[in-house]
């Protein structure tokens, strides 16, 4: 297919969006065919030889000769789109804490802090609201979450609880119980196969939302923490009510409650997992087989989960609103304020 020159300017936006400097070599490349796509060949008068940085340029686009600009114009873009990282396309861009693509009718949405082990922060949150409301329109059959790095995710981000507005901790609590609710809300309405690709450990929310998802595939170094009673708060993500139910009621107190840590073959034995793959094989595996759902007709995926999770919408919605409510009293206990501080000044971990 043709670029435009509209996918041509694209790349070269993109080009500024990049986290990484694609490098002086790159960027005087896509300088040069950009240069020869718009105003054609080389029009410049021949720099000085000691001014280096205008004779580097004139030298790349003279070296271009009369190459068409339409060539120009196609292989910049081509350039371009190869600089980006791997698995990002424009669909990502905008978003600071996630890389969405959409490819093969599967629409990816890639947690991406690495360096903070994908805690969710505020940003983060408001993020994969948005992420998901797009998914749920866009021309995709499935939706996948997935995390990089070495961890799917460390669960919510403690310094959350740092940045506290005029109205003191009571507001901020009050906020985070309405946020909370609407991304919960999200997983809840979702109305695709929403799948889990869970790559690393899984700490707090990132595992208890899973009870929400269709199908969760996880590496043999997946672990599963939900450390709760030691961070002085209670579930959410409506795991007081799906874990009992995938797990039995017992199962989900250690979990929920003493805050037992599940290797993946013990998600897995207990439901909470699908299906566990090597860590080796894990992403060859999981792909080929969501490559496979994702040519079944849409339609009728959407519309089974649709027969299936409405007749417990009402109730997990109910379930969401008390969780929130709970918790918001929670964050203001001296046993939830200890734990942060603690673990921010470095003094406990899990
Ligand atoms: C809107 C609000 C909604 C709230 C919903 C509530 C949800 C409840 C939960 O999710 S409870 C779970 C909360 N998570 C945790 O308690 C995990 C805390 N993190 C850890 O214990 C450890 O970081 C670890 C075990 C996940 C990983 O340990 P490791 O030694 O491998 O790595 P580091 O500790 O050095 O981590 C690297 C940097 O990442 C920062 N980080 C990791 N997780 C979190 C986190 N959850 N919150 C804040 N920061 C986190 C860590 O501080 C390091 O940062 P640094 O390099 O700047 O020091």
């Amino acid at each position: 297919m043709r670029a435009s020159q509209k996918d041509f300017e694209n790349a070269m936006n993109q080009v500024k969006l990049l986290k990484k400097d694609p490098g002086n070599e790159a960027k005087l490349k896509l300088y040069t065919l950009y240069k020869q796509a718009t105003e054609g060949p080389c029009n410049m008068p021949k720099p000085g030889v000691f001014d280096l940085i205008n004779k580097a340029k004139w030298d790349a686009w003279n070296a271009l000769g009369s190459l068409p600009k339409e060539t120009a114009s196609l292989s910049s873009s081509l350039e371009s789109s190869s600089q980006v990282e791997p698995g990002t396309d424009r669909k990502s861009t905008g978003y600071e804490t996630l890389m969405v693509t959409s490819e093969d009718s599967i629409t990816k949405i890639m947690l991406n802090r690495p360096t903070k082990k994908n805690a969710l922060n505020v940003e983060m949150y408001h993020e994969i609201i948005h992420a998901l409301k797009a998914a749920s329109k866009d021309d995709s059959a499935i939706t996948v979450l997935t995390g990089n790095g070495d961890y799917y995710s460390s669960g919510n981000d403690l310094t959350n609880f740092t940045d506290i507005p005029p109205g003191g901790v009571e507001e901020k609590a009050k906020n985070g119980a309405i946020l909370l609710r609407e991304f919960v809300g999200c997983f809840i309405d979702f109305p695709k196969p929403l799948i889990a690709m869970v790559n690393g450990p899984a700490v707090g929310i990132s595992v208890t939302l899973l009870g929400l998802f269709d199908a969760v595939y996880a590496s043999d170094r997946a672990t599963f923490h939900t450390p709760f009673s030691h961070l002085g708060q209670s579930p959410e993500g409506c795991s007081s009510y799906t874990f009992p139910k995938i797990m039995s009621p017992a199962k989900a107190i250690e979990m929920l409650v003493f805050g037992k840590k599940l290797t993946a073959g013990e998600a897995c034995a207990q439901g909470l997992v699908t299906e566990v793959f090597p860590d080796s094989t894990f992403q060859k595996e999981v792909w080929t087989r969501l490559k496979a759902f994702a040519k079944l007709p849409p339609n009728a995926m959407r519309i089974s989960k649709e027969i299936i999770r409405n007749r417990e919408k009402e109730k997990l919605h109910a379930v969401n609103a008390e969780e929130c409510s709970v918790l918001q009293g929670r964050w203001l206990s001296d046993e939830c304020m200890n734990a942060v501080v603690n673990f921010l000044s470095r003094k406990s971990k899990l």
